[in-house]
């Protein structure tokens, strides 16, 4: 079977399945280096571009669509407000965010084109993923077969895979920041919380539900944390819902049900399903998958993703089971609307 190796930016060519140590040695060349594969930022804010729409909101600003004026490209160009950045202390996330983005390369994870600032904002430009958000399609049709969930789970799987490798910790999986491309295969977005860690971290982040049990006890935590919200998304992907969906918003109970693990599997699951993610929502670490002996092996190699050919979903070879309708490079139709951009 032919494997096609990525080549990143600087025509380093590097296979991320066989051979991670020359990809984690990569990487830190880049993130420790010369500040990754970027220019510093240029001082000229969005001068060549066009602003053209709003494609989303986070929490220190937006994410537009833009356009460069010379080579005609889109970007999703993510804008962050200095002063937000500095009153929610957020300035080590932001300044990993982009070293992180500078320094990946990996067919399931989005990487930063450029990178400019001016005296207010900041704004870091990535590909435009042109399918809207998986949330937003997830939504409109409200569960997913088992065998289109695994197709997701299993580009999740590998991106995840290979942020560990090079002790990444991702911190943020939920289906809001997956993105669908124009041909159906996803990407992970936003990057905001991912932590470079050696051994363990302790701090508080994340999305409520999707929180694992030892991130809630400020206990120390490693990768495992990541296992645990796949674990969630699968539950989520397939029933509609996800398991510590909170009733009458009660936050305070829906962190007591993750300490203690509980949760109703849902009856029409397969076997296989109930039983990865059973071991995934483990809130004993000594029995959660990806903590184990055989590491993320227990998971690639479960029961359930058995159908799964690891190298054609890598490929990008696996027809998709859905292929959002993009009619032009401005079509916006597959994401939420919101007003037009008006910045000053
Ligand atoms: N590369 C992209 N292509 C298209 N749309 C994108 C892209 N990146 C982000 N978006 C859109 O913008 C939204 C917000 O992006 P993102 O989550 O990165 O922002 P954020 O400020 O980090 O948000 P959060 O508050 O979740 O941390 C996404 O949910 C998505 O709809």
């Amino acid at each position: 079977m032919s494997i096609t190796v990525p080549v990143n930016k600087r025509g380093i060519i590097f296979n991320p399945i066989v051979d991670y140590d020359l990809v984690l040695a990569l990487f830190l060349e880049e993130f420790n280096g010369r500040w990754g594969n970027v220019q510093p930022s240029a001082n000229t804010g969005l001068e060549g571009f066009e602003e053209k729409s709003l494609l989303g909101t986070g929490s220190f600003g937006q994410v537009i669509l833009a356009k460069d004026k010379v080579n005609a490209e889109y970007y999703a160009v993510k804008i962050m407000l200095k002063d937000q950045i500095v009153k929610m202390k957020q300035v080590m996330h932001v300044h990993t965010e982009k070293r992180v983005l500078a320094s990946i390369k990996f067919p399931f994870l989005v990487w930063l084109e450029f990178s400019r600032k001016d005296n207010d904002f900041l704004y870091l430009g990535l590909p435009f993923i042109n399918g809207g958000e998986l949330f937003t399609y997830h939504r409109k049709v409200n569960k997913f077969s088992e065998q289109q969930a695994r197709f997701y789970a299993a580009q999740i799987f590998l991106a995840l895979e290979y942020l560990h490798y090079l002790h990444l910790l991702y911190r943020d999986l939920k289906p809001e920041n997956v993105m669908i491309d124009k041909n159906g295969y996803i990407k992970l977005t936003d990057f905001g919380f991912v932590k470079r860690v050696e051994t363990r971290t302790m701090t508080l982040c994340g999305t409520p539900e999707y929180l694992a049990p030892e991130v809630i006890q400020s206990k120390p935590y490693g990768s495992c944390v990541d296992w645990w919200s796949y674990g969630v998304f699968l539950y989520e992907m397939v029933n509609g819902t996800s398991p510590f969906a909170p009733h009458n918003n009660d936050i305070m109970l829906m962190y007591s049900k993750i300490v203690d693990g509980e949760y109703k599997m849902i009856k029409t699951f397969s076997p296989e399903l109930k039983n990865l993610i059973e071991n995934l929502l483990q809130v004993d670490l000594s029995k959660r998958f990806g903590s184990l002996i055989n590491g993320n092996k227990d998971i690639k190699d479960h029961e359930w993703f058995k159908p799964i050919n690891w190298f054609s979903i890598l490929n990008q070879e696996m027809p998709a089971p859905y292929v959002p309708q993009i009619v032009n490079d401005e079509d916006l139709s597959n994401f939420d609307r919101f007003p037009d951009v008006k910045r000053k």
